[in-house]
């Protein structure tokens, strides 16, 4: 599989990648070579330069990921990756200190007058009285958006003596206690904030929040820092309250179009420093992002599910670690009640037990949608797309739990209703190794990875040394073989592993076995 970077990325991911999948590295893609490039890549990495717009998820063919080397995925059309089943994942974590650090360094600057004084002192200049500056100590910081970012410029505030309003929806009062602020509505830190510093993203509710009509409201000599997204405060209108003597400084890192090129409402004057989008960009963060990054789009060009997606429901680091080893058992159950399913399947209900019920399961039921989807569509079934898929058929998705589990620490239960049967399969994790427990109420304990044929026959003499004798003759090799135990009378199951492709004329021949009631095929090779 291809991977295109088409933004510079450290070396760190682009080796991580480089051991599994060809790498091709483009930093300076322009927006006509990127669409004409993607048509032939398996994912594409970007950082915030690359606009990958729905003309380009329009021109993939063989997209499957594409990964966002920093946070901020608003040069991402999410809408379209998605409705394309294309996965979107970011790397959160990796530039949180890095942009934490940056925003106070441009409060500083700002508050003492750092760049512009640099300036004039390299041009032989000694303005001691003109650059006299402001004390963090004692003034209050409005922060808006209390996340990764924010939290830490909190933080880092209070070690400077300052007096810290934070403001997020999201964010409860408890949790403001915890990081030792105070929790206050927006009006609170327009209207008692001599730093205002803004950390969230770019969205529909934030876009221009901060303009004219919030300018009229803030303390006369506020100072403003963006190191978020361009956009969030209206920048023609920020230029003005400058010039007005309403805001004393503004510290700007990010823009409504980068690059700003000249002739920028902001530039040239005094009181605003003004940084090329260098929030993320330290030796450190840019490694952090990359490793990130990397190993996210290669779990997703395997087929493995990622924390990292945002077009995904989103599931915690802690809770991905709890369901992870239950992904490939999902799957492969669902390859199982697919291949047993006699017609369309019209409802599936996953029923957890046990332990695995205390967290959010909701990812291992798509994981068994996508498992049963897999063997009967060319398209590539994903995390992303599976859900839908499974909408558009008709498919009803039910999940149920029951903390009580009697045999198995853990147990999951697919049931499906298919246009001329009904089937159900059970499975288990022992250890981390996937093991269906039981098809059709008969009690096997089979291990799903290569193929198996499954058999359900009269419990009797002869019936399984027949099915083995046609094997041999067709030179197909029985590796395994489970013989199932159940209450139901007379009737049983067999379950063989065989080494080889097996054809439809055998497998009619072992069908023609008197007592044999049914063959089925699971190739778990499509998983
Ligand atoms: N300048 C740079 O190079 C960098 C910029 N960023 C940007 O910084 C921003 C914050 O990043 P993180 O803290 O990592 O994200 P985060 O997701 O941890 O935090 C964002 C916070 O914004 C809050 N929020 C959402 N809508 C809001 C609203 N209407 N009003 C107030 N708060 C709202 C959310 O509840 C959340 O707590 C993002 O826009 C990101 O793209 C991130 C890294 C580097
Ligand atoms: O890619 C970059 O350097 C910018 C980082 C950024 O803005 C983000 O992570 O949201």
């Amino acid at each position: 599989m291809k991977v295109l970077v088409a933004d510079g990325v450290s070396q760190k991911g682009i080796d991580i990648l480089s051991k599994e999948f060809e790498v091709v590295e483009k930093p300076k893609l322009t927006a006509e070579e990127l669409l004409e490039m993607i048509p032939e890549f398996d994912a594409l990495i970007v950082r915030s330069a690359s606009k990958v717009t729905k003309e380009v998820f329009a021109a993939a063919k063989n997209l499957k990921v594409v990964g966002r080397a920093g946070v901020g995925v608003d040069n991402i059309n999410i809408e379209a990756a998605t409705a394309k089943g294309v996965i979107v994942l970011n790397a959160p974590e990796g530039n949180t200190i890095a942009a934490t650090e940056h925003t106070m360094a441009m409060m500083l600057s700002m508050a003492r007058n750092i760049p512009i004084a640099n300036e004039t002192t390299q041009k032989g200049e000694w303005n001691r009285k003109k650059y006299v500056g402001v004390e963090l100590r004692g003034k209050t910081l409005g922060v808006i958006g209390l996340g990764r970012i924010g939290s830490g410029v909190a933080k880092r505030a209070l070690a400077f003596d300052m007096d810290v309003i934070g403001y997020d929806p999201y964010v409860n009062e408890e949790r403001a206690q915890n990081m030792g602020i105070e929790l206050g509505t927006l009006d609170d830190i327009y209207t008692k904030a001599d730093f205002i510093t803004v950390h969230m993203p770019l969205t529909a509710q934030t876009k221009h929040m901060i303009g004219k009509e919030t300018f009229a409201k803030m303390k006369k000599g506020v100072r403003l820092v963006n190191c978020a997204r361009g956009g969030i405060i209206e920048e023609a209108a920020l230029a003005e309250a400058v010039k007005d003597g309403i805001v004393a400084g503004a510290a700007i890192d990010v823009f409504e179009s980068e690059p700003m090129g000249e002739n920028h409402p902001l530039q040239g004057l005094e009181k605003v420093v003004l940084t090329p989008h260098l929030g993320a960009s330290t030796v450190e963060a840019q490694i952090g992002v990359a490793v990130d990054v990397a190993y996210g789009v290669a779990a997703a060009l395997r087929g493995e599910p990622v924390s990292t997606a945002v077009n995904m429901a989103p599931v915690s680091a802690q809770v991905m670690k709890t369901i992870r080893p239950y992904f490939d058992l999902a799957e492969r159950m669902g390859c199982t009640v697919r291949s047993l399913a006699e017609g369309a399947i019209s409802e599936v209900e996953v029923e957890y037990n046990g332990e695995i019920t205390k967290v959010d399961t909701k990812m291992i039921t798509t994981a068994v949608v996508k498992g049963m989807l897999n063997p009967i569509l060319q398209d590539a079934v994903n995390y992303v797309n599976a859900p839908g898929i499974a909408k558009e058929r008709n498919i009803k998705v039910k999940s149920v739990k029951n903390a009580e589990a009697d045999n198995f620490a853990n147990l999951i239960t697919v049931r499906v209703k298919a246009a001329k049967n009904a089937v159900e399969v059970q499975g288990t994790l022992f250890g981390e190794e996937a093991r269906i427990v039981t098809i059709n109420k008969h009690r096997v304990d089979v291990d799903p990875h290569a193929r198996i044929l499954i058999c359900p026959h009269i419990n009797c003499p002869g019936v399984i040394g027949k099915v083995g004798s046609i094997m041999g003759a067709a030179g197909i090799n029985i590796s395994g073989m489970q013989v199932g135990k159940t209450d139901i009378k007379g009737t049983n199951i067999m379950v063989l592993t065989i080494d080889n492709e097996i054809s439809a004329d055998v497998l009619a021949e072992v069908v023609s076995v008197q007592g044999i009631f049914d063959a089925k095929l699971v190739n778990f090779d499509v998983v």
